[in-house]
C-alpha cells in the first residue's frame, strides 16, 4: 500500500523543523492564508481551535488538492498568546511589543496552541487544542531593551520566541514545550498515528 502524504497547511520553518525532530518530513507544505482577526469575545482556546480549522480548511478544499493530493492527511496549526483573557497579537511594532512585554513580565500566560488533521478523501477533521502555561521572570527595563532591540519578537504571537533568546526570561512550561514552539509534538504524533499515517516508519534511520 503507498505511504499516506502528508500536508503541511503552515509557512512556518518552526513547524517543519518540529516534525523534522520526530522524523516527519511533510510532502507538500502549502501555506494556508487567512484572516486571523479573533472575532469579539472569542476566548483564546476557541481562537486558537477555530484558526487551525480555518488553515486545514483552506488546503484542504482548494481544487489542486482534491485532484492531485486524493489520499493525503492536512496537518494545520495556530498558537496563541494570553495573558488572562487578553489575546496578545502578533507583534509587529515595538510598541506592540512593549505591551506584550510588559503583560508578561513576572507573571503567568497561558498559550493556546490549536492542532488539526483532515483527510482530503472525506474531508473529515480531527481537531485538539492544547494549553500551556508559561512563567516569566520580572524583566528589568535593561532586559526589556536588550529584546526590543534583537528584533526576535516581531511576527510572533505575544511577542516572544521561548526557543529563542527569550528563553532566557521562561522560568517554568507547564505542559507541552513544543506546543509553545508552533506544534504539539505527542499530540501531533497521536492524531497522525490515529489517521493510520506511519508515524515511526522513518525512525530507524535516526539511531545516532
Ligand atoms: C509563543 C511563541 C510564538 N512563536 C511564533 C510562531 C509564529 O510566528 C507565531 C504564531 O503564529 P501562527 O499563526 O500560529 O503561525 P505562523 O503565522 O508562523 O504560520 P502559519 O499560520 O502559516 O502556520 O508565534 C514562536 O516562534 N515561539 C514562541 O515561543
Amino acid at each position: 500500500m503507498a505511504k499516506t502524504k502528508l500536508i503541511l497547511a503552515s509557512a512556518s520553518p518552526r513547524r517543519v523543523d518540529l516534525l523534522k525532530q520526530i522524523a516527519i518530513t511533510p510532502d507538500l507544505i502549502e501555506p494556508a492564508d487567512i484572516d486571523e482577526t479573533p472575532a469579539v469575545r472569542e476566548t483564546p482556546r476557541l481562537l486558537a481551535g477555530r484558526l487551525a480549522r480555518q488553515k486545514a480548511e483552506a488546503v484542504l478544499t482548494q481544487p489542486h488538492i482534491k485532484t492531485d493530493w486524493q489520499d493525503a492527511l492536512v496537518l494545520a496549526a495556530d498558537t496563541v498568546v494570553a495573558a488572562g483573557r487578553r489575546i496578545l497579537p502578533k507583534a509587529e511594532t515595538e510598541a506592540e511589543a512593549t505591551t506584550c512585554l510588559d503583560l508578561l513580565s513576572g507573571r503567568n500566560h497561558r498559550v493556546f496552541t490549536g492542532l488539526c488533521v483532515g483527510s482530503v478523501a472525506d474531508g473529515s477533521l480531527s481537531l485538539r487544542v492544547i494549553e500551556t502555561r508559561v512563567t516569566f521572570k520580572h524583566l528589568s527595563k535593561t532586559e526589556k531593551q536588550a529584546y526590543l532591540a534583537s528584533g526576535e519578537w516581531h511576527g510572533k504571537a505575544g511577542a516572544y520566541a521561548v526557543q529563542g533568546l527569550a528563553a532566557a526570561f521562561v522560568s517554568r512550561v507547564l505542559g507541552s514545550y513544543s506546543a509553545v514552539v508552533g506544534l504539539p509534538l505527542h499530540e501531533t504524533a497521536a492524531l497522525l498515528a490515529g489517521r493510520d499515517f506511519p508515524v515511526f516508519a522513518e525512525w530507524e534511520k535516526h539511531s545516532e
